[in-house]
């Protein structure tokens, strides 16, 4: 069955003061997306209230994520989520859980572990704290009902970190792989065997690449990984586990010159996932 893609332009999530280009990121990818296989899922303008709750713009949050979820739910198989910024991955992941009982790993392909809570956040950005709310702490309404195990997650690529963040990740013994781990694909593939989980969802930010490799980013992080490092990860994923569903986040071009030197990148890592 061919993949279904769920194109989520959300920016509420991010800290970025280039925020308002992940929308028109999300809408570049789009372009070049068939569109009978694709769904959009409708964002709202404004930023949106904290609700009381401390965490910024939580209310176009929560209504992306409820959006999102809905259209997932119509999903027969798996789904390819396209960001907008990394908080589009709480509905995705959370949707794979469900569909799979919890029998997934989460291998999270990012610069920044986005493990952050709002105490710990240095920037209250919702997408610093995805993952970590996907884990089950996080504000009430954005937390799953089956959170993610510690012991299911995989962390790749990254090279930003907040002490926070630090703390927590050697208090769970979270699995990690460097940038270098990352040139064998192989590692990959142990590292998600070790989770003991039967199937695999895959995250990209694509700012685990490298800054010389992709234009538009709006966290930019140097010595990232190669296009080819990661097209090699996810084929050689996809050739041991059943893929659970997918997301791809942080497309942030600065115009649509920088977003059609980019795309052909972002289109090989697509072919990756999407390949039968
Ligand atoms: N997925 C991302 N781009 N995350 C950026 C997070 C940056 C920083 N760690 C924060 O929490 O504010």
């Amino acid at each position: 069955m061919p993949a279904t893609f769920v194109v989520v332009p959300q920016w509420q999530g991010s800290g970025s003061s280039r925020a308002l280009r992940l929308s028109d990121g999300a809408e570049a990818i789009r372009g070049d997306l068939p569109a009978s296989s694709t769904r959009v899922v409708e964002v709202p303008l404004e930023a949106g209230d904290e609700l009381g709750s401390g965490l910024p713009r939580l209310g176009s949050l929560q209504l992306v994520r409820d959006r999102t979820l809905a259209v997932l739910a119509d999903v027969d198989d798996w789904a390819l989520t396209i960001g907008g910024d990394c908080g589009v991955a709480l509905a995705a992941v959370d949707h794979a859980l469900e569909r799979t009982g919890g029998d997934v790993a989460v291998i999270w392909f990012d610069a920044h572990p986005d493990l952050n809570t709002l105490e710990s956040s240095p920037s209250a950005a919702f997408s610093g704290m995805v993952l970590r709310t996907l884990l089950g702490d996080g504000i009430g309404p954005l937390v799953p009902a089956t959170p993610l195990a510690a012991g299911r997650l995989v962390l790749a690529g990254v090279r930003s970190s907040d002490e926070g963040e630090d703390e927590f990740v050697s208090a769970t013994a979270i699995r990690q792989l460097t940038v270098d781990d990352l040139a064998d694909p192989a590692a990959l593939v142990a590292a998600v065997e070790a989770t003991g989980a039967g199937s695999v969802y895959v995250h990209i930010d694509l700012d685990v690449l490298d800054p010389g490799e992709l234009l538009g980013l709006s966290d930019p992080v140097p010595f990232g990984v190669t296009p080819a490092a990661l097209v090699a990860g996810v084929r050689a994923l996809k050739g041991r586990f059943g893929l659970a569903g997918a997301s791809i986040a942080g497309f942030s071009p600065a115009s649509p010159d920088e977003a059609s030197d980019d795309l052909p990148t972002i289109l090989r890592i697509i072919g990756a996932l999407t390949a039968s």
